[in-house]
């Protein structure tokens, strides 16, 4: 894998980018372009549902279309995001008017030979962004095909770069870990922080109390981690005090096997993520 940090590099220089899909992962994206200077006279977007048209007229001023059309046609790269299970039919609908641009690819699991056969276009990239960067602090893993070339890469590191971190990875299957690790991720760290607001809360602390103590704990600990040249296991142990609380609290989840379960359940993740390529690549 190489690394790479965020520069919002560049944003205005970007062709006209076109979403299939306006919900969540799209709108986090759009955000972050238009934070970046990306005119959002320069975004297209195919949204079936209304509502969502209207947040996103609503939010930055784009009057999305409802169904793929020639608009289409002055998009130099088109962002796929939508559902796995909604794909190939969008990609089916959009095909005539996008074959020319250089296709991106958000959706979980589906493999670039899918997209490449259905849009008949080896220009294709696939990413696994993640909900944070809908707050500019997403990471972001990318993946290209052989017939994406240097500066189209670059495009994409501009667009990503706008929603957080991005790395690349050399081999497509990683996207499968990728997803399962970041991409899943968030809902892993608001699981935890529900647990110790619960617990927070059952020990008697106000809920926004216990909810201001956890939230900031793990920004906290994320933030130290980041800057530290330490492995997390040593600042774990600088935490722990022999014979005291924190000790406590680790004996009692290595009892239950915490971490074990943690690991299965990433695993589990990774597993659907190849199952979904398999279920809706076809
Ligand atoms: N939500 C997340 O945390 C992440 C999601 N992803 C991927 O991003 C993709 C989109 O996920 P979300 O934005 O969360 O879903 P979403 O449900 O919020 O957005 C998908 C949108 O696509 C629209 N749509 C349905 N059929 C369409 C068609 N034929 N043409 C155009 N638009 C159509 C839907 O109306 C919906 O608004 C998925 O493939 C997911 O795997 C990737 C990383 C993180
Ligand atoms: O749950 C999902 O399938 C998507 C992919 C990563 C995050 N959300």
């Amino acid at each position: 894998m190489s690394q790479h940090t965020a520069s919002a590099s560049s944003a205005q220089a970007l062709p006209v980018i076109a979403f299939i899909g306006g919900g969540n992962m799209a709108s986090a994206i759009i955000g972050g372009l238009i934070r970046q200077g990306h005119p959002a006279g320069q975004i297209e977007v195919v949204e079936p549902w209304s509502q969502a048209r209207a947040a996103l007229h609503e939010r930055y001023g784009i009057a999305a279309q409802p169904e793929a059309g020639s608009a289409l046609q002055r998009a130099g790269i088109v962002v796929w995001a939508i559902k796995p299970q909604t794909f190939k039919d969008a990609a089916a609908q959009a095909k005539a008017h996008v074959r020319a641009a250089l296709q991106l690819s958000v959706a979980a699991g589906i493999r670039s030979d899918s997209i490449a056969r259905w849009l008949d276009c080896e220009r294709v990239v696939r990413t696994m962004p993640n909900t944070p960067a809908l707050v500019g602090k997403g990471i972001s893993a990318l993946y290209a095909r052989a017939a994406v070339g240097a500066a189209e890469r670059q495009s994409v590191e501009a667009i990503m770069a706008c929603t957080g971190e991005f790395l690349w990875v050399e081999r497509e299957p990683l996207l499968d870990a990728v997803t399962a690790l970041s991409g899943s991720g968030p809902a892993y760290v608001f699981y935890f922080l529900e647990a110790m607001t619960r617990a927070g809360s059952a020990m008697g602390l106000s809920q926004p109390q216990a909810h201001q103590l956890a939230v900031a704990t793990f920004a906290g600990a994320a933030e130290l981690a980041r800057r530290s040249d330490e492995p997390p296991a040593l600042l774990r142990q600088r935490v722990t005090s022999k014979g005291g609380t924190t000790h406590a609290a680790l004996q009692s989840m290595d009892g239950a096997g915490i971490g074990a379960s943690f690991e299965a359940a990433i695993r589990a993740a990774e597993q659907r993520a190849h199952a979904l390529g398999d279920e809706f690549g076809g």
